[in-house]
């Protein structure tokens, strides 16, 4: 029983509307790619993830599409060991969002190292002229300055879904003072 909670992760999916959260959570807990459009309002599915002959035991939230205009839900800080920021390669504004949303994560969790694995989505659509609108360097450039991972993906064809998600359990654990807590910093007290 301890041992399962210890190693229990929350990840929250975020990112604009239909860039492909629900499709890259989908095809990795179920294995198969969804081509109709449901919005989300949200959902949290809950996988075993091996990383590095462990088993982590992970929740992953997949969370309405956000605007620059959305309030980050406490339920997206406050407990989340990680986060998966979704944009298209299709759409340089989903792009620009993430910018957008890890700042509001940042303020909010009040720290600015936080665990994320920023994902260049639809990768598939990137065949027919004029479709890619943010080229790969673009993406491991914001990487590097918001200290997270990249990684470009096709939930379609299923490249690289797997490798989202432990990137993230990798940028989890890199912070993580001690394998033997479970609690993320932002769920933390903090007394002044
Ligand atoms: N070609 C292609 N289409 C994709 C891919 N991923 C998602 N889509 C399509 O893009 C549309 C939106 O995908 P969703 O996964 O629902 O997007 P979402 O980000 O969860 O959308 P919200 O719930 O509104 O935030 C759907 O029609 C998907 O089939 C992909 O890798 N390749």
């Amino acid at each position: 029983m301890a041992a399962n909670t210890l190693r229990k992760r929350k990840i929250a999916v975020l990112g604009s509307r239909s860039v492909g959260k629900s499709s890259l959570v989908v095809q990795f807990i179920e294995n198969h790619f969804v081509d109709a459009y449901y919005p989300t309002i949200e959902s949290t599915f809950s996988k075993g993830v091996a990383y590095r002959g462990v088993e982590y035991d992970c929740d992953i939230i997949d969370t309405a599409g956000q605007d620059e205009y959305s309030i980050l839900n406490s339920k997206h800080a406050i407990g989340i060991h990680g986060y998966v920021l979704v944009y298209s390669v299709t759409s340089r504004r989903s792009f620009d969002m993430i910018k957008i949303v890890y700042d509001k994560i940042v303020d909010f969790c009040g720290k600015n190292d936080i665990p994320c694995v920023i994902v260049g989505a639809k990768t598939d659509l990137q065949s027919s002229p004029d479709s890619r609108q943010v080229a790969p360097n673009e993406g491991e450039e914001l990487a590097k300055l918001t200290n997270a991972a990249w990684v470009e993906t096709s939930a379609k064809n299923n490249v690289n879904v797997g490798k989202v998600f432990e990137l993230c359990l990798a940028e989890i654990e890199k912070r993580s003072p001690s394998s033997k807590t479970d609690q993320p910093e932002a769920g933390r007290c903090l007394i002044m």
